[in-house]
């Protein structure tokens, strides 16, 4: 791994500039990674992505930044790293309920990550001191905000662990220039009724903060 990133560049994508200086306090402004705003949803993400891709070369895409966690599965100020960014309402409703594009024939709602510095990653943070899961992330265009939706998200993705609004979207980017994509999360608030007073958001961010320093480690 050492050798193999030494000389490698990495595109981080953010939301905001909040998550954009956190994510650079954690990588202590090492010159290999370029830290973006991609403005918050799946679109602004996926264009501000591709825009910077075209601009320069990179060999691996991570989107970073706050997230929602499912309850019981990431806590408020853990880490989600994404086995698998899954955007859960690019479908369509049936009489029948939901059905995603991959049932509709029109291509998939779900993207593979590089699966080993995603695990690799995941044992970083945990060794870090930091609670942190490996699961799917999901991509909405909506933040959650009742206990309906969120049972209806969970029954069409039972292992999935946080849901965020950019994942899909940077990595339709990443896809799109052949790159490796990782996802990595830190949970502000509970998936759920919605109570925006409850969002922990400094928290978080200093839990990305150190999730980004390991991220650091992990590709020296
Ligand atoms: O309070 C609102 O109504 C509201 C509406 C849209 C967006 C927000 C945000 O603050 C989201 C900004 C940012 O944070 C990520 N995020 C954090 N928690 C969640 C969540 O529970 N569900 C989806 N996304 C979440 C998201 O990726 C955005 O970039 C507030």
């Amino acid at each position: 791994m050492e050798a193999q990133w030494k000389e490698r560049r990495v595109l981080v994508v953010t939301s905001v500039e909040a998550e954009r200086e956190a994510v650079w306090r954690g990588l202590q402004a090492d010159s290999r990674f370029e830290v973006i705003i991609g403005g918050v949803g799946p679109m602004s993400a996926a264009a501000r992505t591709a825009r910077e891709l075209a601009s320069q070369p990179y060999d691996l895409v991570v989107c970073a930044g706050i997230c929602g966690g499912f309850v019981g599965r990431a806590d408020v100020g853990s880490i989600v790293v994404a086995s698998e960014i899954i955007c859960a309402d690019l479908g369509a409703e049936t009489p029948n309920g939901y059905m995603s594009v991959d049932e509709l024939g029109f291509g998939s709602a779900r993207i593979s990550v590089d699966s080993d510095l995603s695990g690799s990653l995941t044992a970083a943070v945990k060794k870090a001191g930091i609670p942190a899961v490996c699961a799917p992330v999901l991509t909405l265009s909506t933040v959650t905000g009742t206990a309906q939706t969120t049972a209806e998200l969970l029954a069409r993705v039972p292992t999935a662990a946080a849901e965020a609004m950019e994942g899909f979207g940077v990595a339709t980017a990443a896809l799109d220039f052949g790159l490796p994509i990782v996802e990595l999360r830190a949970v502000s608030n509970a998936i759920g009724p919605r109570d925006k007073s409850a969002w922990r958001i400094k928290e978080a961010l200093s839990a990305l903060e150190q999730a980004s320093s390991a991220l650091r480690e992990v590709l020296r």
